[in-house]
C-alpha cells in the first residue's frame, strides 16, 4: 500500500449541487458514499469485491496469539522434510515489522477509494467480481480529444466529446461509413445510411470500397447501436450483405502473390477454392502451390489453403526470408520452421532440399522416395501448433483420438485457418491452474475422455501413498519431539529424587508395531523415489493398511497439527478418506474427485484445450449475429504448462509464438506457506510466486503481451487471513489495514485489494502495460467462467487500443465492454 498513491477522500453520500446528468446516474451504480472517479483517469483493470460479509472488529490484525509456525531447526531427522519442520508454540510471537500504530482514517486507505480505484461500477452484492464492465466508452482516441468536433454526427452536427461522455449511460452513440469514415448518431444512421445494401455505408458511397484496410476489421462484426435501430433478422441480413458484397472484397490489384498482382480470375480462383486465405486483406503474400503453404512476405507460414491454385508469380527462395540453407519447394525455411522439422524428427542439415507435398508427404530433392509424413504425428502437430504454424485441416478430424489427455487433442478445423487467440495458464505448483484449466473444460470443452479419466485415477490413487508418507515423516518428527520432552521430564524427576529408571514413554504420536512397519517400509520407497515404480501394483492390497494408519490414533494427532507444517495439501483428507474405495478397481473420479486432484493427468506437464466463449456477455447487452454464424465466435486456445514444466530458465517459453495473453495463477492462501526453490532453499511461496511472475513477465518472448493476474484460492484465503496475519509474509511487511465504520469491507477484502497492487506495482516497474487481476476460488466453477469473460473483455479492449490508435473503431462492440486503464 505504500507504494500506491493516497487515494480519494470518500465523497459524501449526497450528490454535489453542480452534478450533471451522467455524474447522477453513475453515482446510483456505486455504492452508496463512494466518490465518483475522475473521467479521466478510471481504472477497470482490475476486478473488486465489494463484500456483502458484515464488518468484523474495527481494527483488523489479528492477536499475535494466532502465532504463525517459524522454521525451528529441531534436529537433523533421517528423512527429507525435517529440514522444514515449523512449531507454532512456544515459540516466538510471529515476527513483525513493529506494532503498527494507529493509522488514521485520513492517512490510510479506505476500502471504499480503493474499491473505486478498481472498479466504480462494479455490482455491491455479487458473490465473485464480475469483469468490470462498466457501460462506459474508453476515453476517446487521441485525433478525436484533439479536435472535438471530429465525434459530432456528420447529419445533424451533435454529439463531439460531451455527447460521447453522455454515450456512457447508452443512447448517442455513432456509426462510422465503412467508405468514406462520416460517422452518424443514432438518430441519424438510418437516414443516412438507408437499407445499407453494403452494409455500413452513406448512400452516397454505396459501391465505394472500403478505403482504410483497418476498417476490414469490423467487416460483418455487429455493433450496439445497429443493434438498437435494426431487427435482429435485419442486422444480420445487413452485416452479412457486409462481409459478402462485391464492393467491400479485397480488389486483385491489391493483393500480390510470389511478387505479381494478381488478376480478376486470380483472385475469384483464390476467394473461391475450398480452403481460401481467411481474411483476406490487401497486402504482398507468398504462396508454396505445392504444398498450400501461404504467408506474408518474409515472415514464415500462417496457413494452408488449397495447393495447386494458379495464382501469383514463382514462389522465391528468399519468399519468407528464411536463412537457414534448408529449402522446402525451393523456399528457404525459416528459423521456427525448422525447429518444428527438427523436433519432429525429420532429418535436415544444411543444404538439404526437400519436396512437400499437400497431403504432409515429403521427400529430399533427387531422391524420389518418400520418408515420411510431417502431419501424421501428433506429436509434429502439437509443436506446429505451438509454434502457430499452420496445419493442414484433414489431419484435425481421424487423428484427433490417436493421443490421450489434454495434449492430445490437436486442432480443430477452427485452429488451422481462423486466428486462436492462445492464453498461457501458468503458476507455481498448487497456485491451482490446472484446477483452472479443469474448469475450463467441464465449462466451455468436451467431456473428460475415458482415457483421461484413467489418467486422473491413477493420479488419484498415487498421490494418497504421498499424502499418506507426509503425515507419517512428520509423525516421526513429533515423536521424535514428544520423546524429547518425555526424557527431559524424567530426567528432572530423577533430579528431584524420584526412583526407577528413566525410560521413554510410547507417545501420543507412536504407532503399534505392524503399522511401524508398514510406515517403515513406505517411507524407505519414497526416500528412494520409487513410488512410482512401486505403484500401482501395490494400491489396491495395501488400502486397507492405509485406511488404518490414517485412521491411528497417531496420524490423526499429526493430521491436526497439519498448520504447522507443509507440503500437504488441504484435499489430502478428501481423499485419505476414502482410500479403500478409491483403490478400487471400479473407482471412476467424480467432477469433484477431478477438481480435488492436483494435477490433470499424471505426466501434468502441457495441456492444451480450445473453446470459444459465448458472446452474449451478461453485463451489457452487445449484439454479435452469433446465433446464424457460429464461426463469428473469438477462439482461444488455452495452454497450460506447470510450474515444473518452465524450470530451465523458462526456455519453453520461447517455443510460445503469439501467445496473446498470459495468465498468471497465484494462490492467495500461499502467503504463510513455505516452498523449496529449484536451489533446494526454503522460501515464502508467496514469494516464490512473485519471484516466478517477475520471470515470466520479463521474458523478451512477452514483451508486448497482456498480462492478467488470477489471484486464487479466496475462500482459503479469506478463513485463513483472520487466524494469520498476511504481513508473516516479508513481502507484505507493511499491510496495516484501517476499518473505517461506514463501509463493510472485510479483512480479506483489504488484503486482496493490498496484494493485487503489490502486483500491479511490480509489474508497472517491469512493464508500461497495465496489469489486470481477477480473484477466484477455483473450485467454483462461477468464478472461473467469469475469469475467462473479463480475460475476453481485456483482450477486446485491448483491440479497441490497438484500432484507436487508427481512430476506426470507436463504434466497435469491444469499446463498450471495457474502458481505459490507462
Ligand atoms: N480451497 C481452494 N482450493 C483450491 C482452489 N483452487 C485449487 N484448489 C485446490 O488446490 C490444489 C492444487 O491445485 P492445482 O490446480 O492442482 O494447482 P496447480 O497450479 O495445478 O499445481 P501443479 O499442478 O502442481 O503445478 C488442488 O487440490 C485443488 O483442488 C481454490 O480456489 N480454493
Ligand atoms: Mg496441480
Amino acid at each position: 500500500m505504500s507504494s500506491s498513491p493516497p487515494p480519494p477522500e470518500p465523497a459524501p453520500a449526497a450528490p454535489a449541487p453542480a452534478e450533471t446528468a451522467w455524474a447522477r446516474a453513475l453515482r446510483r451504480l456505486l455504492p452508496p458514499g463512494a466518490p465518483l472517479p475522475d473521467e479521466d483517469h478510471l481504472d477497470y483493470s482490475f476486478s473488486v469485491d465489494l463484500p456483502d460479509a458484515p464488518a468484523p472488529a474495527a481494527r483488523a490484525p489479528p492477536s499475535p496469539s494466532a502465532a504463525v509456525p517459524r522454521p525451528l531447526p529441531l534436529q537433523r531427522h533421517r528423512r527429507r522434510i525435517s529440514r522444514f519442520l515449523f512449531r507454532a508454540a512456544p515459540g516466538p510471537p510471529p515476527r513483525r515489522a513493529s506494532p503498527s500504530p494507529p493509522s488514521s482514517p485520513d492517512t490510510a486507505p479506505t476500502p471504499t477509494s480503493l474499491s473505486l480505484s478498481a472498479s466504480p461500477l462494479r455490482a455491491p452484492k455479487s458473490p465473485s467480481p464480475p469483469p468490470p464492465l462498466p457501460q462506459l466508452e474508453p476515453p476517446a482516441p487521441a485525433h478525436a480529444a484533439a479536435g472535438g468536433r471530429r465525434r459530432a454526427c456528420a447529419r445533424c452536427g451533435k454529439g463531439g466529446r460531451i455527447a460521447v461522455a453522455m454515450g456512457i449511460l447508452g443512447d448517442q452513440r455513432q456509426e462510422e461509413c465503412l467508405a468514406c469514415g462520416a460517422r452518424y448518431c443514432a438518430g441519424c444512421v438510418l437516414r443516412a445510411m438507408g437499407s445499407m445494401p453494403e452494409g455500413r455505408k452513406c448512400v452516397a458511397c454505396i459501391g465505394a470500397p472500403v478505403a482504410d484496410p483497418r476498417r476490414r476489421a469490423r467487416l460483418g462484426k455487429g455493433s450496439r447501436l445497429l443493434a438498437r435501430v435494426l431487427a435482429p433478422a435485419e442486422l444480420r441480413q445487413v452485416m452479412r450483405a457486409e462481409r459478402g458484397c462485391a464492393a467491400n472484397q479485397v480488389r486483385p490489384h491489391e493483393v500480390v502473390v510470389n511478387g505479381r498482382r494478381l488478376l480478376q480470375g486470380e483472385l475469384d480462383l483464390l476467394l473461391g477454392c475450398a480452403v481460401p486465405p481467411d481474411r483476406l486483406v490487401p497486402g504482398r503474400y507468398w504462396y508454396d502451390k505445392d504444398s498450400g503453404l501461404w504467408g506474408k512476405e518474409g515472415e514464415r507460414p500462417d496457413r494452408i489453403v488449397n495447393s495447386k491454385l494458379s495464382v501469383g508469380g514463382k514462389l522465391r527462395a528468399d519468399a519468407s526470408n528464411g536463412t537457414t540453407q534448408v529449402f522446402v519447394n525451393g523456399r528457404e525455411i525459416t528459423k521456427t520452421e525448422l525447429r518444428m522439422l527438427k523436433l519432429a524428427n525429420v532429418q535436415c542439415s544444411r543444404n538439404t532440399h526437400f519436396w512437400l507435398y499437400d497431403d504432409g508427404s515429403y521427400e529430399e530433392e533427387g531422391q524420389n522416395i518418400i520418408k515420411g509424413n510431417i502431419w501424421q504425428k501428433a506429436s509434429t502437430r502439437l509443436i506446429a501448433n505451438l509454434f502457430s504454424l499452420p496445419i493442414p485441416p484433414g489431419y484435425s478430424h481421424g487423428l484427433k483420438g490417436d493421443a490421450t489427455g489434454d495434449s492430445g487433442r490437436f486442432v480443430p478445423d477452427y485452429l488451422e485457418q481462423k486466428s486462436v487467440h492462445k492464453l498461457l495458464l501458468v503458476g507455481l505448483e498448487g497456485s491451482g491452474s490446472s484446477t483452472i484449466f479443469k474448469q475450463a473444460k467441464f465449462l466451455y470443452g468436451s467431456k473428460f475422455s475415458s482415457g483421461e479419466l484413467l489418467d486422473l485415477k491413477l493420479m488419484i490413487q498415487i498421490n494418497v501413498y504421498k499424502y499418506l508418507s507426509t503425515l507419517l515423516e512428520w509423525r516421526e518428527c513429533f515423536e521424535d519431539q514428544a520423546m524429547k520432552e518425555d526424557r527431559e521430564l524424567c530426567t528432572i524427576d530423577k533430579a528431584a529424587g524420584e526412583t526407577g529408571v528413566a525410560q521413554t514413554r510410547p507417545s501420543l504420536y507412536s504407532l503399534n508395531q505392524r503399522l511401524m512397519q508398514f510406515a517403515d517400509w513406505l517411507l524407505e520407497i519414497v526416500a528412494l523415489g520409487d513410488l512410482d515404480a512401486f505403484f500401482p501394483a501395490a494400491t489396491r492390497e495395501y488400502a486397507p493398511i492405509v485406511q488404518e494408519v490414517w485412521k491411528d490414533t497417531a496420524i490423526q494427532a499429526t493430521y491436526k497439527r497439519n498448520n504447522e507444517f507443509h507440503f500437504l495439501p488441504d484435499v489430502a483428507s478428501y481423499f485419505l478418506d476414502r482410500v479403500v474405495e478409491i483403490s478400487s478397481n471400479e473407482y471412476e473420479p467424480t467432477e469433484k474427485d477431478i477438481l480435488y486432484a492436483e494435477g490433470i493427468n499424471q505426466w501434468n506437464g502441457l495441456s492444451l484445450l480450445e473453446f470459444s466463449l459465448d458472446e452474449r456477455y451478461q453485463f451489457t447487452d452487445s449484439y454479435v449475429d452469433k446465433p446464424d454464424d457460429p464461426s463469428m465466435l473469438t477462439k482461444y486456445q488455452l495452454i497450460r504448462i506447470n510450474s515444473k514444466g518452465l524450470n530451465g530458465g523458462l526456455r519453453c517459453l520461447e517455443m510460445l509464438q503469439e501467445v496473446r495473453a498470459i495468465i498468471f495463477c497465484i494462490s492467495l492462501a500461499d502467503y504463510d506457506q513455505m516452498w523449496v526453490q529449484g536451489s533446494g532453499e526454503l522460501s515464502n511461496k508467496m514469494i516464490s510466486s512473485r519471484d516466478m511472475f517477475e520471470d515470466v513477465i520479463s521474458h523478451p518472448s512477452f514483451e508486448d503481451t497482456t498480462c492478467v493476474l488470477l489471484l486464487n484460492k479466496y475462500d482459503s484465503f479469506e478463513a485463513k487471513v483472520n487466524r494469520v496475519p498476511l504481513t508473516v509474509c516479508d513481502w507484505f511487511a507493511d499491510f496495516s489495514p484501517v476499518k473505517p465504520h461506514h463501509t463493510h469491507q472485510s479483512l480479506a477484502s483489504h488484503a486482496y485489494y493490498y496484494i493485487a497492487l503489490k502486483f500491479k506495482d511490480l509489474y508497472s516497474s517491469i512493464s508500461d502495460r497495465k496489469l489486470f487481476v481477477f480473484q477466484t476460488k477455483a473450485l467454483e466453477r462461477k468464478t472461473v467462467d467469469d475469469a475467462f469473460r473479463y480475460i475476453r473483455e481485456v483482450l477486446r479492449w485491448d483491440d479497441v487500443k490497438n484500432s484507436d490508435a487508427f481512430g476506426s473503431v470507436e463504434d466497435s462492440l469491444c469499446s463498450m465492454d471495457m474502458s481505459s486503464s490507462s
